[in-house]
């Protein structure tokens, strides 16, 4: 397929994390072209003076945010912003024809209310935001499809709704019983200069942080709640690890049935995900590492179940900036586009 036939994209907050996978990824994309890259502080800068490994393929400069021309560029923009911007611009893209992916946390609650309570913003755009479809492929593909704004989730979420969705959809498990210990590396704080996310604080280190707080929490309970058909509570505890990409989620929750086995579980999460490409099951007592996910929209699912404790424990490893986030929202836009979902994402870890 010649240039002229690719679908022109942009991406908004291009010099960030979330933003500099995009651009990876769509340079690499046989159907998108890049033909927008929106900054703030960066803006007016050569792509490449901010990431010279990319420079010999992304020519282009970061440009100021001007929501009329990059939707005259543009048939679909991603947000890769802080929270609270992408709400400011989605409603203008949205009514110019674009569709719009957000990689922030501004419309992936089905609640606003939720979201001004755990994020601390208001919004005015409701109606807006009630046209929204929440990112995961392997949950809403077919709300995807349709949708002209896509919510991506956050990359704890991800992680952790891989491994959960299952136990609540089929309900597996007591209601109250599940626990989520989520490792993430650094590179999930983002860009923008963190103290704690230094390599003098963050090395030779593991903690936990926003214990019995943090703001994913809301969201991933959104979403088990909705596979359950009533109110679910999910106990989410993060901790940041010594390394720059992928998250590994451990699951925990007891059995309502006593007598399953660990292969019952396997033969359940493999019909859950029979059709879903970027998830790979893995066979009884083999355990997913991060690694193998690296550089891909890969998640790695391991299953087991103790008898003696009556729990199931999933673990689902991801890398945090593709599964979850760049690569998901090239997935979503693969199926929102009425293109296979596995198109232009890399499939193979760079693992040695
Ligand atoms: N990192 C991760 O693993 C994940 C992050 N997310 C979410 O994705 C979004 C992007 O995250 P990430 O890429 O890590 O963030 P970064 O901090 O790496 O990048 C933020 C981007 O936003 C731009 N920006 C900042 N302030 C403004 C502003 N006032 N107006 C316009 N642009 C602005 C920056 O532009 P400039 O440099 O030009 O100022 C930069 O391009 C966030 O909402 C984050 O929560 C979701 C899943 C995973
Ligand atoms: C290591 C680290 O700091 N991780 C971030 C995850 C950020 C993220 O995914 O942002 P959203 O809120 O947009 O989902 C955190 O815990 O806040």
């Amino acid at each position: 397929m010649g240039d002229l036939e690719r679908v022109p994209v942009g991406v908004i907050g291009a010099s960030g994390y979330g933003g500099v996978q995009l651009v990876r990824l769509l340079t690499d994309h046989p159907k998108l072209e890049l033909a927008y890259l929106g900054g703030d502080s960066s803006a007016g800068q050569e792509y490449s003076s901010l990431y010279p490994h990319l420079g010999h393929q992304v020519q282009q400069m970061i440009e100021p945010i001007d929501l009329e021309k990059i939707a005259d560029r543009c048939q679909a923009v991603f947000l890769s912003l802080p929270n609270g911007l992408a709400c400011k611009m989605a409603p203008t893209l949205l009514e110019k024809g674009c569709k719009v992916l957000d990689l922030s946390a501004d419309y992936r609650f089905s609640d606003l209310d939720t979201y001004t309570h755990w994020y601390g913003l208001e919004r005015d755009d409701r109606e807006v935001a009630e046209t929204a479809v929440y990112g995961l492929p392997e949950l809403y593909r077919d709300r995807i499809a349709e949708a002209q704004l896509v919510g991506c989730p956050g990359c704890y979420p991800t992680a952790s709704l891989m491994a959960l969705s299952p136990l609540f959809k089929q309900g597996l498990v007591l209601t109250e019983t599940a626990i989520v210990d989520a490792k993430s590396g650094t590179s999930g704080g983002g860009r923008q200069p963190k103290t704690g996310l230094l390599l003098a604080e963050a090395d030779n280190s593991l903690g936990a942080y926003s214990v019995a707080g943090h703001r994913h929490t809301p969201e991933i309970e959104q979403i088990c709640s909705d596979l359950a058909g009533h109110e679910v509570l999910v106990q989410f505890t993060p901790h940041l690890i010594p390394m720059v990409r992928g998250i590994l989620a451990t699951v925990y929750a007891t059995l309502r049935d006593p007598g399953l086995v660990r292969e019952d579980l396997l033969t359940i999460y493999g019909a859950f995900y029979r059709n879903s490409p970027w998830v790979k099951l893995l066979p009884g007592g083999v355990y997913p590492q991060t690694k193998w996910a690296w550089g891909t929209n890969l998640c790695y699912i391991g299953v087991e179940v103790d008898p003696r404790t009556n729990r199931v424990i999933v673990m689902s490893a991801i890398d945090n900036l593709m599964k979850g986030q760049a690569g998901q929202a090239i997935q979503c836009l693969n199926l929102m586009m009425g293109w296979e979902e596995t198109l232009g994402l890399p499939k193979l870890s760079f693992y040695p």
